[in-house]
């Protein structure tokens, strides 16, 4: 018989049709309350889970005795208590390195945006501003060759120093818990401590992943220490950044613009004060949305359940020690 999982997102139609081949898939719309407890059958004799959002507790593995991998259609795993899939032997698997060069090229969209200001320009003109030869009040500030501080060189940082170094001929700065040779050699990228990153950047770029370390990690004293005019990007986890801070110090002209494709809640609420700030480019998570990446994303998500409940996994596994 075939093994049972549960699907809560939904896949392109041949990578659906793989996933049915192998398992007996029950699909629903999401990890919500509701549906765990409606397909709570389904989760009783789940032995995998495949989706993208929705926390992955203590709580759901309760309801899911059976489960022996969860495969997760994203890079970032802070929605997992992977403590809790330890201590239960559940394998959890990611999809990182398909989606890095697309989110780099995202990242450097918004230190364009920020600093051309291209989205608020752009909507003067839809709104018939542009009546004349534009003034100082339509500038923004050059990229080329500014200080590019990258927080976090792990896959995405360096596809970002790639794109700075080459492209736009930055020095680049960088913070990570440990030297990146690769980011030192190929980009001569500096290794600093994170007051220098923040004291030296024109532009500040996040590409952390959200753990209890990294949590606020970027506050008010972070953010009075940038360099003044700075510019913000933050495409990792938006708890990174103490928002409060954050929309404070754009208010008060600490820095100059933010970049934010990620947000403390998501989707970002209407009524958040940093939809009112024009110096502010806020982007829906869309950091690996193209239709190439997100595809390319689903089906290695499925090819990571079926390594997993086939017990031929080689890579993308964020917790190997279960395999063990
Ligand atoms: N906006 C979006 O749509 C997307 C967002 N993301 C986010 O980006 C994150 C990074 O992805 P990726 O580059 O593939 O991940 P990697 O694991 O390759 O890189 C993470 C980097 O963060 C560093 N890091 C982790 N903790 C700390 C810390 N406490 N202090 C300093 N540095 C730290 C790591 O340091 P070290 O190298 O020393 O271990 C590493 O350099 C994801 O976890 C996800 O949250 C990812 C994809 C899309
Ligand atoms: O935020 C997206 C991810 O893949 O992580």
């Amino acid at each position: 018989m075939k093994p049972s999982v549960v699907l809560y997102k939904t896949l392109p139609d041949d990578l659906r049709t793989r996933l049915d081949a192998h398992f007996n898939v029950t699909a629903i719309d999401g990890l919500t309350p509701e549906n765990l407890e409606k397909y709570a059958d389904a989760f009783r004799s789940a032995e995998g889970i495949l989706g993208a959002g929705g926390k992955v507790d203590a709580s759901l593995l309760d309801k899911a005795p059976k489960l022996r991998a969860a495969s997760t259609v994203s890079v970032g795993y802070d929605n997992f208590d992977v403590e809790a899939l330890n201590q239960r032997g559940v394998i959890l698997m990611h999809t990182p390195t398909v989606l890095t060069e697309t989110v780099a090229d995202t990242m450097m969209a918004l230190v364009l945006a920020s600093a051309r200001r291209v989205v608020e320009v752009a909507e003067r003109v839809k709104a018939g501003e542009w009546q004349r030869s534009i003034g100082p009040d339509w500038f923004g500030i050059d990229v080329h060759h500014k200080k590019l501080g990258i927080l976090g060189m792990g896959r995405i940082g360096l596809a970002l120093a790639q794109r700075a170094h080459f492209g736009f001929s930055m020095p680049i700065l960088y913070n990570a818990r440990k030297h990146h040779e690769e980011a030192e050699q190929r980009f001569d990228a500096q290794y600093c401590d994170l007051d220098t990153l923040l004291k030296e950047s024109d532009f500040l770029c996040i590409s952390l992943p959200l753990t209890e370390q990294t949590h606020h990690l970027i506050g008010r004293q972070q953010l009075a220490k940038m360099k003044p005019g700075a510019v913000l990007i933050n495409a990792g986890r938006g708890p990174v950044i103490d928002e409060q801070a954050l929309i404070a110090a754009l208010k008060d002209g600490t820095l100059h613009a933010a970049g934010l494709d990620v947000f403390e809640q998501e989707p970002l609420p209407v009524d958040s004060e940093l939809l009112k700030l024009p110096n502010v480019v806020a982007l829906p998570h869309i950091g690996s949305a193209t239709h190439e990446t997100r595809y390319g994303m689903a089906r290695d998500a499925v090819e990571n359940l079926i390594a997993a409940l086939t017990g031929t996994v080689d890579k993308n596994c964020v917790n190997p020690q279960v395999l063990r």
